[in-house]
């Protein structure tokens, strides 16, 4: 954190946060449109009915599996760009040095589209999706399970049980997620300036053997800081929008 106050000012810690902002709104409605939906399609109940009738943590995963899945799709050029931007450590204007690789958000998608075309702005996305299809799963099942284990039965789980769920739910997810989080970051740097991995198995094989086991939970700390609170107001939002609109 020093570091980059020193180096870059206040603005380093909010590089690349445009496009996230932009995606979060779609890749959130995407991921809990899925999944309600595929859960409507496994069990035949909708969101209000399954209080009273609660899914099997099987359907529960399975629908949290699709909903990620399908979430990583969106996701994948939004966070490319993410990625390469929070990764670009010149300073945003400096008198007499040449300007950054990047300029912003929308130069950095045009300059990998003109690049690497198309398919350029899917890199990282299969390690993306291997991230995400599993630990979404996981995400859901712990936040079902904390809300019945502290909700009476057929009750709607209170303000305070939803808040702590989402927000040992997001943890859980992330905790699972971070492996796959830093082979997918490593992925999307690749090609920058030379291509160093074949695949994903090859950066995680090159990774491990350089760097030992301990790269696997590279920013474990610093990613379960942030999840609490973001999925602990997620979830709340998400139960509320659909009480009041379900
Ligand atoms: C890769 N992982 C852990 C997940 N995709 N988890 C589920 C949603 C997380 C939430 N959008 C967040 O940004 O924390």
């Amino acid at each position: 954190m020093v570091k980059i106050y020193r180096h870059e000012s206040l603005l380093g810690f909010f590089k690349g946060m445009s496009f996230p902002i932009a995606s979060i709104a779609v890749v959130n409605s995407v991921l809990f449109g899925v999944y309600s939906n595929t859960l409507l399609l496994l069990t035949a109940t909708s969101h209000q009915e399954r209080r009273a009738q609660p899914p099997s943590y099987t359907h529960i995963f399975l629908a949290g599996c699709t909903g990620g899945f399908l979430q990583a799709y969106c996701l994948a050029p939004f966070d490319l760009i993410k990625v390469r931007l929070q990764n670009q450590t010149e300073p945003v204007a400096q008198p007499g040095s040449p300007p950054p690789q990047y300029q912003g958000p929308v130069h950095c998608a045009a300059s990998i589209f003109r690049e690497e075309g198309y398919r350029g702005l899917f890199r990282g996305a299969w390690a993306l999706m291997l991230r995400d299809t599993p630990t979404v799963g996981i995400y859901f099942i712990t936040y079902e399970g904390l809300c019945r284990q502290y909700t009476p039965e057929g009750q709607n789980p209170s303000s305070a049980t939803v808040l702590v769920a989402g927000g040992f739910a997001g943890i859980a997810s992330w905790v699972a997620a971070t492996p796959l989080d830093v082979i997918k970051s490593r992925m999307q740097m690749d090609g920058l300036r030379r291509r160093v991995y074949q695949g994903v198995l090859d950066c995680m094989m090159s990774s491990v053997r350089q760097e030992g086991l301990g790269v696997f939970f590279r920013g474990v700390t610093i990613n379960s800081a942030r999840a609490f609170p973001v999925n602990a107001v997620t979830f709340l939002s998400y139960e509320y929008l659909l009480r009041w609109w379900g």
